[in-house]
C-alpha cells in the first residue's frame, strides 16, 4: 500500500535555535495525524542532533538532505549513512535538482547516494524533474525517465521514495497544475517496478494548493521548500484536508 509523506526541506536555512523555535509553534499547530501520513523534516545537517533530540517521541521524523555513498573516509564536506542513522534519521534526499545543478551531482552518483541510503535502512527520496526549456521542447517525459533509469539501476524499490519536482516550479511561485503533476506521477509509475512507491510532488507547495495537490490520485505526498519553514504554513500543508 502508498504511504503518504509529506517533508518538508529546509534547504541552508535555520540555526539550531532557530529550528527550536519553529518546532515549538508546529507542535502547537499540528493537528492529530492519521496513520498513513508520514510527516518529515529535512533539516540541515547542524540542526539534525538537536532536533533529533526534540523530536524523541513524537510521530515527525528527521531525514537528511544528502548523503555519501561510503561509510567513512576523505570527502571533505560529505556525511554518511552511518553517521545519520546513530542520531535517528530515517530518510535522506538524494539527487535534488540544486545537488545536481550546482553540485556536480549524477545519475551515477545519485544511484550510488541512493544504495547507501537503502544499505543503512534510510528511506531515500529521489528526486527528478525537467527543466522550464525540457518542458517546452516538449522533452519532459525523456528526461525524467532517462533519470529515473540512470538513477534506479539495482535499486531495491521496497523502500524508495519518488519526488516529482518540475525545476522552473521550484521557489518561483509557479506550481505545476495539478492535473498535470498528477499525470506525470503516473508516467513515472508506470516506468517502477514496484507499483507501491510512493511519488511525492515538488514545487511551490503552499497552504492554498496542497489540497488539490493531495486529491489527486496519483499523488501520495509532497515535498515542500519555502512553505516548510514557517511552522503555521507547514502545519496547514501536513493538516491537508
Ligand atoms: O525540496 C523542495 C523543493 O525544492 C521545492 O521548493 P519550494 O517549495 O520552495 O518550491
Amino acid at each position: 500500500m502508498r504511504k503518504k509523506i509529506i517533508a518538508g526541506n529546509w534547504k541552508m536555512f535555520k540555526t539550531q535555535a532557530e529550528a527550536q523555535e519553529f518546532l515549538q509553534g508546529f507542535m502547537t499547530e499540528l493537528d492529530e495525524t492519521p496513520d498513513d501520513l508520514d510527516t518529515v523534516l529535512c533539516v540541515p545537517f547542524t540542526t539534525l542532533w538537536v532536533m533529533s533530540k526534540s523530536l524523541h517521541g513524537s510521530r515527525i521524523k528527521l531525514g537528511a538532505q544528502n548523503i555519501h555513498w561510503e561509510d567513512s573516509g576523505a570527502y571533505t564536506g560529505e556525511i554518511s549513512g552511518p553517521m545519520l542513522v546513530e542520531i535517528g534519521v530515517r530518510y535522506a534526499i538524494v539527487g535534488h535538482s540544486e545537488r545536481r545543478e550546482y553540485f556536480g551531482e549524477t545519475d551515477e552518483t545519485v544511484n550510488r547516494r541512493l544504495k547507501a541510503a537503502q544499505r543503512h535502512g534510510l528511506t531515500p527520496i529521489l528526486c527528478v524533474g525537467e527543466t522550464k526549456q525540457q518542458r517546452d521542447a516538449g522533452e519532459t517525459e525523456a528526461h525524467i525517465f532517462s533519470q529515473l533509469e540512470g538513477d534506479l539501476v539495482d535499486i531495491d524499490q521496497k523502500n524508495l521514495v519518488i519526488a516529482y519536482e518540475p525545476i522552473w516550479a521550484i521557489g518561483t511561485g509557479e506550481t505545476c497544475e495539478a492535473e498535470e503533476a498528477n499525470r506525470v506521477i503516473g508516467l513515472i509509475r508506470s516506468k517502477l517496478k514496484n507499483p507501491d512507491v510512493s511519488i511525492q510532488y515538488g514545487g511551490s507547495v503552499k497552504p492554498d494548493n496542497i489540497d488539490e495537490i493531495m486529491a489527486q490520485p496519483e499523488i501520495d505526498g509532497a515535498l515542500v521548500g519555502g512553505a516548510s519553514l514557517k511552522p503555521e504554513s507547514f502545519a496547514r500543508i501536513v493538516n491537508y484536508q
